[in-house]
């Protein structure tokens, strides 16, 4: 594995061919996010967007939890920076940039074009959700609670939770009563509402089936895989006949794979032909 993908927040390891296991690395705080673990989830995702041997990700919280979402203590302290600036005009800034740097760090989860399974245990609260927004699939264990627990802390969620959930749950109903309440919800709900799509019994079974299954994506045609990424990115955030146009063009140049003429080669009617 590069040497290069050492964080002070985030442990990173390749355990098979093509899969990275990226764990938030402050166990003791809970995985709390402070400003140098957004930082360190952008610089990451960056670098695995690019790596040529990453084909698919396990994003997962190290210790007896996912994420307690933001550090209280960061945000605190952020809040109280604007405090010190005496221009109302001059403050708005400040918290738009605050605001516009930690957004920034959870879209370079979302634009990583490599697919991006969450595997999720014990507590996953506010900014944790932004963050699995931020991934293609979602696994859990059966111990965790979530919370939307934003409005609870006086805010409307502003890094992912109301900006890309809307787009793939399944049950508004459902959601929006989780989002002006911020009341805790099981794996059941969560299910319900489409946020997750399965449920293990422990942490090993939970870590074991979401690395099965970034394995069996990495075996796949890597063009075709990143390119279904993003186009279904894409088609998420545009109407019909942009995505038809948008599709046509990155195929122009994505059909010149030799992936295509060695999957064809290998259909079992070539095979049985090249017999005769
Ligand atoms: C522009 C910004 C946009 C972003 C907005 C994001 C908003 C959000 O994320 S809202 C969610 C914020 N999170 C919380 O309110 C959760 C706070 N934590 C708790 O309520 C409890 O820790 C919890 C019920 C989750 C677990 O309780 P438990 O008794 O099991 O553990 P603790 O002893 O409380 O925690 C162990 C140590 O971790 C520290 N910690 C946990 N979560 C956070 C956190 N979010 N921020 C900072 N620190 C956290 C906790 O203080 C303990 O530390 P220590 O005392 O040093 O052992």
């Amino acid at each position: 594995m590069s040497s290069s993908l050492v964080y002070e927040t985030l442990k990173v390891s390749q355990p098979k061919p093509h899969v990275f296991l990226v764990e938030l690395n402050r166990p003791k705080k809970l995985n709390a996010m402070n400003e140098q673990l957004f930082n360190d989830l952008k610089t990451c995702f960056e670098q695995l967007n690019k790596h040529d041997e990453c084909r698919a990700i396990v994003l997962t919280g190290n210790g007896r939890t996912f994420s307690t979402g933001i550090d209280i203590m960061y945000l605190s302290n952020a809040a109280a920076a604007s405090v010190e600036i005496d221009d109302v005009a001059r403050k708005v800034l400040h918290n738009r940039n605050m605001i516009q740097r930690i957004q920034e760090c959870l879209r370079a989860v979302d634009r990583c074009e490599k697919p991006i399974i969450a595997a999720i245990h014990g507590f996953c609260l506010g900014a944790g959700i932004d963050l699995i927004a931020c991934c293609d699939i979602r696994y859990s264990s059966s111990d965790t609670t979530f919370s939307i627990k934003e409005v609870d802390m006086g805010l409307a969620a502003d890094v992912g939770t109301l900006q890309i959930l809307p787009k793939f749950v399944t049950n508004h109903n459902i959601f929006r009563e989780l989002v002006y309440t911020s009341r805790k919800f099981d794996t059941n709900e969560a299910q319900q509402i489409g946020l997750i799509s399965r449920v293990f019994d422990t942490r090993e079974a939970l870590l074991d089936a979401a690395m099965s299954l970034a394995h069996l994506i990495a075996q796949k045609s890597s063009i075709a895989v990143q390119g279904s990424k993003v186009n279904l990115n894409y088609a998420r955030d545009h109407n019909v006949d942009d995505n038809f146009t948008f599709v046509r063009t990155w195929n122009s140049g994505m059909l010149l794979t030799e992936d295509i003429v060695n999957s064809i080669m290998a259909t079992p009617v070539l095979k049985e032909k090249s017999k005769l």
